[in-house]
């Protein structure tokens, strides 16, 4: 048997890091920046009005007040993206619009609703000191300095930023094309229906939904039949536009062990990990093409992939921490673990406001079918190897999903 860590780090190497792309910024969001990235320009690009109004020169307005208004002659309009600007003639004004660049010879930007709002000429009633309502250019981001750094995890204020330096692909850590094999000659597609002995498909659904949620491409094989033959016809074309296999099932001690048959001989090596539940558990190359094998039971498939899948794809797409937040939480009831494993129950956490630590509901028993009750879960409660009995009332760690 051998520990959690010892399965974790294998897995991790077996899928290894993911090579770098340029992609288009629409398609990088929540992948992590493989590069440094620099300003092209600065931001604002130049002086440039906060809003609409007029530029003037403040000592032209001065001694504009709401009863002794200042009336100046309007030169001209300067909409935003403007680009062949008119100097301002001291003495007059020239209306202009949010964004628009401030024209030479203006120091100031009167509000529109400080004025008459006049086209020829212009009533303005306040005055105004220099640099009132003007964005300077470099303000925000001075052109050659970063304004990104690798490993950032990108969002959409990383990725409006990029672009608004300029930048219209970025490096990232490319997502990996994953197949999932769910196994099982009892397994059936839902809605067909069910004969005694059958059971509908759901370890690839979950499979599926969960690699997605970090960014995976992900292709299905479902209720491949537990015959050797039909698992390598159905698996071995797909191989070459794959990155990472994961299947479910048929790696215990059974008769039937199709996964276990069908890649023991071909670099995948199988055993025991002590923990519960997943025990069963293997890793390794299928012509080349990294393969992590989960249990058949639900659960196990579930927690398998959290401890062992999620963690490793993170990390190959350059994520820094690739683990679950960890809190403390007291437990509601007494939960018992088999000694030497680690346990990983089903949980509901809460904590209520101004409260330092949470607290844990278990869900459901320690059974690794028990599917309904992963479902109402929020977390993972973790017993260590050396817990046989956590009481009522004790302070366990919980995994936060
Ligand atoms: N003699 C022993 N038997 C078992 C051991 C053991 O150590 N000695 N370990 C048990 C543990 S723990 C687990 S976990 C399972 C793992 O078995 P397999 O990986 O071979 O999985 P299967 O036998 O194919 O299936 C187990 C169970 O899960 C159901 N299943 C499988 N795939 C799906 C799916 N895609 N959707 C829904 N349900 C699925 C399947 O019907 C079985 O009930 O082995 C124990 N046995
Ligand atoms: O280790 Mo198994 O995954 O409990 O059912
Ligand atoms: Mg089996």
């Amino acid at each position: 048997m051998i520990s959690v860590e010892e399965h974790r780090s294998r897995v991790r190497d077996v899928v290894g890091t993911r090579p770098v792309a340029h992609r288009a910024l629409a398609d990088c969001a929540g992948l992590v920046l493989a590069e440094d990235i620099g300003a092209g320009v600065s931001l604002p690009p130049f002086d440039n009005s906060a809003m609409d109004g007029y530029a003037v020169s403040s000592a032209d307005v001065a001694m504009a007040k709401a009863g002794s208004p200042v009336v100046l002659p309007v030169e001209g309009d300067i909409p935003a993206g403007l680009t062949d600007v008119p100097a301002l003639r001291q003495g007059t004004a020239l209306r202009i619009m949010t964004g628009a660049p401030v024209p030479e010879g203006a120091d100031s930007v009167v509000m529109v609703e400080h004025t008459d709002g006049g086209e020829r000429r212009v009533t303005i009633s306040a005055a105004v000191e220099a640099g009132t309502h003007i964005r300077r250019a470099g303000e925000d981001v001075r052109a050659g300095t970063v304004v990104l750094r690798a490993g950032t995890v990108l969002g959409p204020a990383q990725l409006g930023l990029a672009s608004a330096v300029g930048v219209d692909r970025l490096p990232v850590f490319e997502p990996p094309r994953v197949l999932v094999v769910s196994t099982g000659t009892e397994l059936v597609h839902p809605p067909r229906p069910l004969r005694h002995g059958q059971i509908y498909e759901s370890n690839s659904v979950m499979l599926v939904a969960a690699l997605r949620s970090l960014g995976c491409h992900v292709e299905t094989i479902r209720c491949v039949a537990d015959d050797v033959a039909t698992f390598r016809a159905a698996v071995e074309p797909k191989l070459a536009g794959t990155d990472l296999v994961v299947t479910s099932g048929g790696v215990s001690a059974g008769a039937y062990e199709v996964v276990k048959d069908a890649l023991a001989g071909v670099g995948v090596s199988f055993g025991k990990v002590a923990m519960q539940p997943g025990g069963p558990q293997g890793c390794g190359r299928w012509q080349g093409v990294p393969v992590v094998t989960l249990p058949g039971n639900p659960v196990s498939v579930l927690v398998s992939f959290e401890v062992f899948v999620r963690p490793a794809v993170l990390a190959a797409l350059g994520h820094a921490n690739p683990e679950r937040t960890r809190v403390p939480a007291r437990l509601t009831e007494t939960l018992t673990s088999p000694k030497g494993k680690r346990q990983f129950r089903r949980g509901y956490y809460t904590r209520e406001e101004g409260e330092v630590a949470g607290v844990v509901a278990p869900k459901g028993g320690p059974g690794s079918h028990l599917l309904a009750s992963l479902a109402e879960a929020n977390c993972l409660i973790v017993l260590d190897e050396e817990t046989v009995e956590a009481p009522k009332d004790s302070t366990v760690e919980v995994l936060l999903l």
